[in-house]
This record gives structure tokens, C-alpha cells and sequence, in this order.
């Protein structure tokens, strides 16, 4: 049985003080059990947030990370430093990384590996663009990236590895990718999962799908046989609408 798992990514958006708002706004509401819940904040909110958070049922997360510990590498944060301040959960090799910032699959599996040897629980993106999409090639790209990224992982490991299918052409437009679509999307993630870890390891590794995820459509989603949560970035940045979106996810 896979705990469903709902995490919020804010991107470039809210300052300590939005932060602190957000969470008390979130103390507001009654509590939902049942569902995982994260929030992935940007690195300036998120020694405020583990304090403003303490209380709720959410964890905190990151949205990047280096692989390195400590080193010259002027303006980046390392595994260590998420650790020291609560975070539990960090986003590896989100699209707009790859296509801003030179993440690589290279980077993205050193990244992976990096997170889970200091505790912290990658989830990793994997997810084609539209003009790779229109030319078919979803399973093959969608099957590199996650062999890829999950290189060199064992199989303990991979329980605490999540996967998000964001399809590039879904996210912030509005255009939802079909929840059967999306489905059958995450059910070749799993089966190229099955190869290189086996059967059992991959029925239990949990598989989010981001894009343009509302609280309308999220149980959508949910009642997908293969889908266990969603990555969501506009619709996460209010309680309320985190809130309803962790509800329709039960
Ligand atoms: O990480 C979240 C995704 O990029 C989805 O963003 P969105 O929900 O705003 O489409």
C-alpha cells in the first residue's frame, strides 16, 4: 500500500514573511491524515518555515540541492545544510532545471544519490516535452531519464526515492495531461523501474504526476490505479487551495 504524497513546489515565489502567513494560515484548517504533505520552499524561507510549520503535518522540502557536501561552489547548498535545517524532502532534476540550468541526467543521478546518503528523500522529475510527445517518444524518454537518475541506487534506497512525471508541455499552462494518459505514463516509470530493481521494489516506490494539478481535478488523478500523489506548483501557493488539494488526494 503506497501512502499517497502531496508536495507543493513554490518555485521563485514567497518571501519569509508569505511563509509564515501560509503557515498560519494552514494552523487554521483541520488536519487531513492519510496523505503525505510537503511543502518545497525556496531556500530563503526555509529555516523560518521548519519553525512555522512545527505543529502541522507537513514537511518541509527543497526544490535543488548540489551533490557535494562542502566546496567551492559559489552560490550553491549542499545536502548538510538541508539536513541542519529540518528539511526531509528535496526535488531533484525538476524540468526547469534541466532547461535553465544545465541540469543534466548526469547531474540528476549524482543529485539522487547525494540526497539519499544524507537522509533526505530526492524527488526526482522525469518528463518529455511537447515535440517529443507528438513524436512518440514519451515511454523512451521518460524510461531514460528514471534509469538515469535511479543509477547506481539500491534497492533499500529506492524506498525512499519518489518519482514525478511532469510532462514539460503540462506545467503552468492550464493543459492537464488526461488522467489515463497520465496513468499509463507512470505504469511504463514503473515497469522500467521493474528491470534494473525487480518487481516488488517497484510496486512500492511511489509516483506523483505534476502539471497544471488543481484541487478540481485532483482526485482524478488519484483514482488512477498507478498514481500516488501529485507535484504541484501554481495551485500549492495559498492554504487553502494546498489544503483542499491534500483533502482530494485521500
Ligand atoms: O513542480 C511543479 C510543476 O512544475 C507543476 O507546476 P503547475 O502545477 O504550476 O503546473
Amino acid at each position: 500500500m503506497r501512502t499517497p504524497i502531496v508536495a507543493g513546489n513554490w518555485k521563485m515565489f514567497k518571501t519569509i514573511a508569505d511563509a509564515k502567513q501560509f503557515a498560519d494560515a494552514v494552523k487554521e484548517q483541520k488536519k487531513v491524515a492519510g496523505v503525505e504533505q510537503v511543502i518545497c520552499a525556496p531556500f530563503t524561507a526555509l529555516s523560518a518555515l521548519a519553525e512555522a510549520l512545527q505543529g502541522t503535518e507537513i514537511a518541509l522540502g527543497a526544490q535543488n540541492m548540489h551533490f557535494e557536501e562542502q566546496g567551492a561552489f559559489t552560490g550553491e547548498i549542499s545536502p548538510l545544510m538541508l539536513k541542519e535545517i529540518g528539511v526531509r524532502y528535496v526535488i531533484i532534476g525538476h524540468s526547469e532545471r534541466r532547461q535553465y540550468f544545465n541540469e543534466t541526467d548526469e547531474s540528476v543521478n549524482k543529485k539522487t544519490k547525494a540526497a539519499l546518503q544524507h537522509g533526505l528523500k530526492p524527488i526526482v522529475c522525469v518528463g518529455e516535452s511537447l515535440e517529443e510527445r507528438e513524436a512518440g517518444k514519451t515511454a523512451e524518454v521518460v524510461g531514460t531519464q528514471t534509469k538515469a537518475a535511479l543509477s547506481g541506487v539500491s534497492v533499500e534506497q529506492l524506498a525512499d526515492v519518489v518519482i514525478a512525471y511532469e510532462p514539460i508541455w503540462a506545467i503552468g499552462t492550464g493543459k492537464s495531461s488526461t488522467s489515463a494518459d497520465a496513468n499509463e505514463t507512470i505504469a511504463i516509470i514503473r515497469s522500467v523501474i521493474a528491470e534494473d530493481f525487480g518487481q516488488e521494489a517497484a510496486a512500492a516506490v511511489r509516483i506523483q504526476y505534476g502539471g497544471s494539478v488543481k484541487p478540481e481535478n485532483i482526485a482524478s488523478y488519484m483514482a488512477e490505479s498507478e498514481i500516488d500523489g501529485a507535484l504541484v506548483g501554481g495551485a500549492s501557493l495559498t492554504a487553502d487551495s494546498f489544503i483542499q488539494l491534500v483533502q482530494g488526494a485521500r
